[in-house]
């Protein structure tokens, strides 16, 4: 199935906007895993597990993986997923962006290797540096948009000669030229409700992926009233405040408890 038609199905049988990021530091695992990375499988499977009927999307975050040489705990996670929450689509945030040979083999990575549904991309290298993403049928392509990071202004505000600032000129051309087939996305983060609802009105049925609520501070209900439509999907994740809700053995309720919050948080705005 598609990622556009899983993401839909999970939001409605789940009744849910929120995507839980897997985003595993053993640093900050509770007792009993904490610092050991041969334990980043079993920690990101007991969220899973606390979680999956509560969300509309699972995003692991590659760097956490392999920065401790856990890729192949990766792709035993995604299987688990597959087996375990086959309903649940799952984006790889990867953020790559590379001239087209190389992201040839990004892409290959995203969804031969690791079978995603879905995966975040750089849209700065221009339209060659996404294309070879879109042979693989189904798959949604989120391109950065509007950051949530303090920096992201530093380029997506930039103003260019059409008027528009960098992150609208992106808004438009993955509404637009750019969406060939109709898989684009974009990432906006919930730090920046303006610009979210900016980007909402130039791409007004983009799925929208929009990080920062939890740890960074983004305002749920704020980010929901600038960005959910009926026909705009919204994609609300949060990583640090679920994942690590708890330090001590319960760690996976606690996990449950918050997921469990912020979902109707976001479905209170929704109304
Ligand atoms: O593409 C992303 O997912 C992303 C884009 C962005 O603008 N900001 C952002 O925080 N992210 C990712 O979203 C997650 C946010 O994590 P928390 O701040 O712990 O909820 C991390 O995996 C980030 O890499």
């Amino acid at each position: 199935m598609s990622f556009a038609r899983m993401l839909a199905a999970a939001t409605a049988r789940h009744d849910s906007l929120l995507c839980v990021g897997l985003d595993p530091d053993p640093a900050r695992f509770p007792a009993g895993m904490k610092g050991d990375a041969s334990r980043i499988f079993d920690f990101c499977a007991r969220i899973v597990d606390a979680t999956k009927d509560l969300v509309c999307a699972f995003k692991p975050q590659i760097a956490y993986f392999a920065a401790h040489r856990a890729e192949d705990q990766l792709e035993q996670l995604m299987a688990y997923i597959r087996r375990n929450a086959p309903e649940v689509p799952v984006i790889l945030d990867a953020k790559r962006g590379d001239i087209g040979s190389t992201a040839e083999q990004y892409a290959r990575e995203a969804f031969v290797r690791y079978q995603a549904d879905a995966v975040t991309l750089s849209p700065f290298m221009g339209f060659d540096s996404i294309e070879p993403y879109l042979p693989y049928d189904g798959k949604g392509l989120i391109l950065l948009c509007r950051t949530s990071n303090p920096g992201g202004s530093d380029l997506q505000f930039q103003t260019l000669d059409s008027g528009d600032r960098l992150f609208e000129h992106v808004a438009r051309l993955a509404a637009g030229a750019w969406n060939r087939d109709g898989r684009l996305g974009l990432v906006v983060g919930a730090t920046f409700p303006q610009e979210l609802a900016r980007v909402r009105e130039l791409a007004p049925t983009l799925p929208l992926l929009i990080p920062g609520v939890g740890a960074q501070g983004g305002d749920a209900a704020a980010t929901v009233r600038a960005a959910w439509r009926p026909d705009g999907p919204i994609i609300v994740n949060s990583s640090r405040a679920v994942l690590y809700a708890g330090a001590g053995e319960d760690f996976a309720a606690q996990a449950r408890t918050v997921a469990l919050a912020t979902r109707a948080e976001l479905a209170a705005a929704r109304g």
